[in-house]
């Protein structure tokens, strides 16, 4: 039988309100539908995005031409409307008559058949108006200008407004809408693995900070792919691989990754010489198998995987380590350009609550470390409260102090508008990736010693 794929996304969108993660729900419904062929599983992936990116937007939309306002609607008629309208703004190759037509019968389908007529009015009328959406006025409400054009709830507006000021807020929200490549991090030889990549149909580009790195420009599914499952690329945007650039470890280094699953930064260091073993930990078993997973598909032996709470001491780490990283959960407000659904679930509460957590790991870290060591703290966000006010609390710990690797950074970021800047934070001990600027996610990453 044919695959509806609007009812598909439907089903996804119904399966996210109920608490299941944005990017599983993506990958498990792929995986599910592998026979279907490329355009209808972009169709999929596209819509499903596309209106979870746009929501508030979308939103805003159906509001001003439904007398029910979005918030008061059954659940599964405001995401019928959601993905609608979303054909019909954002979708080009979708006849508006396609879009309306195919809600209309996907309601009665659902047994929804009184509101049919409801969907088909409000869709109709939204399409008839369509030249006349007017965004709210930027001068006179600023905020909910951001809030609707960029579909980004208040809350983080309003932090991003607090901490980068409006006008590089804008900037800000405008990169996170552009089409992001996922980033290769070759693991053997990039030469080969471009080559290996072509012969399988995956177009990918060069233009990238590191040279171990590939854009992908065009990829239905990783499963189909020998190059991935030989342990030839991991999945790691650039902004993670810094990570890998800015410390120097003596020769037989033990290495302590206190919050590693999947894996992406022990992997980085698994491929350095002078590094002989890495403990990587998370806090459940279903993590560490997916630690072990990757390590697995690399062939990475140096890195044995630990159950393990990171807000707890372990005494068994304590002095152990010549680098422990901290790569900690956070707001996650860097990669919302990828993870769509994050920005709707970041509050001011929230981030104050996860810079607490990063601060119980990180007083327990510190005691990791030994002497002469190193300590990597990262997040993938872009908070004041999880980033610098935390640079600033390692850096008080006794016999701790901020390492200068601008160094280790000039010759990737020189040709950058903004290497400069990145350049003269790293002298300071840490750097803020943002996006628009390198075509990096969002990230923090600093860099401690502990005195000898
Ligand atoms: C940002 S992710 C780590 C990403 C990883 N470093 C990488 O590069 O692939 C944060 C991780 O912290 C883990 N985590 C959260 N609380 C923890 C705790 N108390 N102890 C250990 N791990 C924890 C989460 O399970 C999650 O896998």
């Amino acid at each position: 039988m044919a695959v509806n794929e609007r009812e598909v996304v439907l089903d996804m969108l119904l399966s996210l309100r109920e608490g299941k993660l944005s990017h599983t729900i993506l990958k498990d419904t792929l995986d599910s539908y592998l026979y279907l062929d490329k355009s209808s599983r972009g169709f999929i992936t596209r819509l499903y995005e596309g209106s979870i990116e746009k929501r508030l937007y979308l939103d805003f939309i159906i509001d001003g031409y439904s007398k029910t306002p979005v918030k008061k609607m059954k659940p599964i008629i405001m995401l019928l409307l959601e993905i609608s309208v979303y054909q019909l703004f954002f979708m080009d190759r979708v006849p508006d008559s396609a879009a309306i037509n195919e809600a209309v019968k996907l309601a009665k389908k659902r047994g929804l058949t009184g509101l049919s007529g409801f969907v088909n009015g409000v869709l109709r009328n939204i399409a008839r108006n369509k030249e006349n959406i007017a965004l709210p006025d930027k001068n006179k409400d600023l905020i909910q200008y951001l809030e609707i054009k960029y579909s980004t709830p208040k809350a983080v507006v309003e932090h991003f407004i607090n901490d980068y000021g409006s006008e590089k807020t804008e900037e800000i929200l405008e990169a996170f809408e552009e089409k992001r490549p996922l980033v290769a991090r070759a693991t053997k030889n990039r030469e080969e693995l471009i080559k290996k990549l072509d012969a399988e149909g995956v177009r990918v580009s060069t233009d990238t900070i590191f040279p171990e790195s590939l854009k992908i420009l065009e990829l239905d599914s990783l499963s189909y792919l020998e190059s991935f499952e030989e342990g030839d690329f991991v999945l790691q945007d650039e902004s993670s691989q810094f990570i890998g650039k800015i410390v120097s470890l003596p020769k037989g280094a033990r290495v302590l990754d206190l919050c590693a699953a999947p894996g992406g930064k022990s992997l980085l260091f698994a491929g350095m010489e002078e590094v002989d073993e890495i403990i990587s930990c998370d806090i459940t078993e279903n993590k560490t198998e997916l630690i072990e997973e990757n390590v697995r598909r690399i062939g990475a032996s140096k890195i044995k995987t630990k159950m393990n709470d990171a807000s707890l001491c372990n005494p068994d780490f304590v002095d152990g380590f010549d680098l422990v990283i901290c790569d900690l959960p956070c707001s996650g407000l860097g990669v919302m350009g990828r993870k769509r659904d994050i920005k709707y679930n970041v509050t001011e509460d929230k981030i104050r609550e996860l810079a607490k957590i990063q601060r119980t790991i990180l007083e327990n870290a510190v005691r990791y470390v030994k002497k002469g060591g190193r300590l990597i703290y990262s997040t993938c966000t872009m908070t004041k409260a999880e980033n610098e006010e935390n640079f600033t609390f390692i850096s008080e710990f006794k016999g701790f102090s901020a390492v200068d690797f601008s160094d280790k950074i000039r010759g990737y970021v020189d040709r950058y508008k903004d290497g400069k800047r990145l350049v003269n934070e790293a002298k300071k001990g840490f750097i803020r990736l943002i996006p628009g600027e390198l075509g990096t996610d969002g990230f923090f990453v600093s860099e401690y010693m502990r005195e000898e």
